[in-house]
């Protein structure tokens, strides 16, 4: 009998819907961790088959009729090695979220997961009926338990598993990044072994998809809970885990372990992947930004140049009379060093054709943010033009502070498919930014110290509408990512005016968010279908 096995997590970038070419990638990686790797066993992440998560493409027969045919596929084209791949199986009463043992040109097994999660981001039980039985399959003489993503989040999956016989656990997963993600992770299956004491195979996708991005760190850890592979964040790839049987059980050895540059690289890298996979997924050639000077349209510039190269991205300044030298002037040396094309495009002539249109019906109403909206707007309007006429793809700069307390305009700034900041507090934007220049000192020092301002008015600042960054953000961390309450913010020692109207102005802006773009989540709740708020509501709203 065999003392030794290896088993290949295949960390792979996939993409929702297309079935074929999900099939593709499977059966490649499964051919080159057999050929390459020598591996005996190749595990997927959940639903490879179709990408996670498929949403409403799963009600559809079609859809499911093409997963049936990619399953057929699997079987006819792979041999000699043993496949645990993620896909959505129709049982007698429903569906099922499933893992299925391939072997030898049959299913040898299959695995419904159990526990199906509905919160964040999630929204499994909508599609998919729980499974309650354990699967245990051998591989030269290894029992091999099989669970599948949430499972590993709750004691009895792996535990059941094991009362089975399973001697190693295998766990497929989908699971999206956020800042504290991976150490979340890591602590469970750190758990799960303590319970067990059975060695464990955590395979994740890699990539973005819409909201989401996953960030891969595929990771195996020995039957003492230490940590002895973990695969690189978002990259696809094969990685190898070898198991040896000693001393009566299966211990996973040592293998290549990767560490963590800092939370502002990783943090920017989900960034950069997210943009990427967006654009490159929806097949679009480029990215066109209004690059006003100021810190928010320089980050997502610098995100979108790492994540396409500097030939597909072009930045466009709209300025108005409002507009001071430095913004030109620190736009022009942004993408001066970045090497990306930068146009100019006054916008004087449109506002006044607008504001003489609008003359006989304004009459002398005094100017107030409706000219503020104006100027934004006309820019929104040239920059999707723009699109139109190349193809390319707009990107909204809005962060989440604005976003939260609806410091944007509609349709004016907030145009645009997708939105890189959307979940980055604007205290965070800086951080990055500094981050960005320490690779390569591209952003201006000026974009960096000056206060943030709209410039939509003469001597307009951020700080006139809203609470200093640091404060702003402060509440807004504890009220939307933490659901603290306003009492228990104040008793942190926040001026309560502040506070409320903080949280007033998060909720009077639901409808806002609604029509916003979507952007890559990178904390543990982003606005979207992360958090889901009634547009029209009582709460919060002041007297
Ligand atoms: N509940 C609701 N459901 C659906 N629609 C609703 C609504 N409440 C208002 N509306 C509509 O929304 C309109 C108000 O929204 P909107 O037109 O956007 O305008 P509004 O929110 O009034 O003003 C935009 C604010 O964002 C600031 N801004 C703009 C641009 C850039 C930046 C920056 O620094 O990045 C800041 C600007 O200085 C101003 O304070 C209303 O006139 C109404 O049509
Ligand atoms: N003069 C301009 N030329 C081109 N685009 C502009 C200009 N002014 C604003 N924009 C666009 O509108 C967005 C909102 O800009 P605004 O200056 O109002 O606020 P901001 O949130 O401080 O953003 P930024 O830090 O990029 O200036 C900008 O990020 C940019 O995409
Ligand atoms: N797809 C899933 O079941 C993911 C849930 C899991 N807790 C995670 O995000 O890691």
């Amino acid at each position: 009998m065999n003392d030794r096995l290896r088993i290949a997590m295949a960390q792979l970038n996939l993409l929702v819907g297309d079935v074929r070419g999900n099939t593709l990638a499977v059966i490649d990686a499964a051919c080159r961790a057999r050929d390459e790797l020598r591996a005996r066993v190749v595990i997927f992440p959940e639903l490879a088959l179709t990408g996670y998560p498929p949403d409403d493409l799963l009600l559809r027969n079609d859809f499911l009729g093409e997963v049936s045919a990619a399953i057929a596929q699997l079987c006819r084209a792979v041999r000699d090695v043993t496949l645990i791949v993620g896909a959505p199986v129709r049982s007698a009463t429903g569906l099922m979220n499933a893992a299925l043992v391939i072997e030898q040109g049959r299913i040898a097994a299959t695995y419904a997961k159990h526990y199906l999660p509905t919160y964040g981001v999630f929204d499994d039980t909508r599609y998919f009926e729980p499974g309650s039985a354990p699967c245990v399959v051998e591989v030269a003489g290894c029992r091999i338990g099989v669970t599948i993503c949430e499972d590993a989040w709750h004691p009895e999956p792996v535990a059941w598993a094991v009362q089975m016989g399973a001697e190693v656990v295998v766990n497929l997963n989908a699971s999206p990044f956020d800042q504290y993600k991976r150490a979340a992770r890591e602590a469970v299956i750190r758990e799960r072994i303590g319970e067990s004491g059975v060695a464990m195979l955590y395979c994740n996708m890699a990539g973005g998809q819409d909201e989401v991005v996953y960030d891969g760190a595929s990771c195996a850890f020995g039957r003492h809970g230490d940590l002895r592979v973990r695969a690189p964040r978002f990259r696809p790839g094969l990685v190898p885990v070898d198991l040896l049987q000693r001393g009566g059980g299966w211990e996973a050895l040592e293998g290549s372990i990767e560490e963590d540059p800092s939370e502002e690289a990783v943090l920017y890298d989900a960034l950069v992947w997210g943009v990427r996979d967006y654009v490159e997924k929806n097949g679009f050639p480029g990215v066109i930004i209004g690059l006003s000077g100021g810190i928010d349209s320089a980050l997502v510039t610098c995100v979108a140049v790492d994540a396409l190269g500097a030939e597909r991205v072009e930045t466009v300044m709209m300025p108005t009379q409002y507009t001071s030298e430095i913004s030109w002037t620190d736009a022009a040396a942004l993408a001066g060093s970045l090497r990306i094309r930068h146009r100019v495009i006054a916008i004087e002539g449109v506002f006044k054709a607008f504001s003489e249109t609008l003359q006989p019906v304004f009459a002398d109403a005094p100017a107030d943010v409706t000219e503020e909206n104006l100027q934004s707007r006309i820019r929104g309007t040239l920059l999707m033009a723009l699109s139109n006429k190349q193809g390319k793809l707009v990107l909204a700069t809005g962060n989440k502070s604005e976003l939260a307390v609806g410091y944007a305009t509609l349709y004016g700034d907030m145009v645009g498919g997708f939105a890189p900041l959307k979940d980055i507090f604007k205290t965070d934007v800086y951080s990055l930014a500094r981050y960005r220049n320490e690779l390569g000192e591209v952003i201006p020092q000026s974009i960096l110290t000056r206060p943030p301002s709209a410039e939509l008015r003469p001597n307009q600042l951020d700080t006139d509408s809203l609470p200093e960054y640091i404060v702003l953000d402060t509440i807004l961390a504890a009220y939307v990512e933490e659901d603290r309450s306003v009492e228990e913010i104040v008793a942190e020692g926040y001026d309560r005016a502040t506070v409320e109207e903080v949280v007033r102005l998060v909720h009077r802006n639901e409808y806002k968010r609604r029509q916003a773009p979507p952007g890559v989540k990178v904390t543990t709740k982003a606005f979207g279908r992360d958090r889901r708020y009634p547009i029209t509501s009582g709460f919060a709203r002041g007297r």
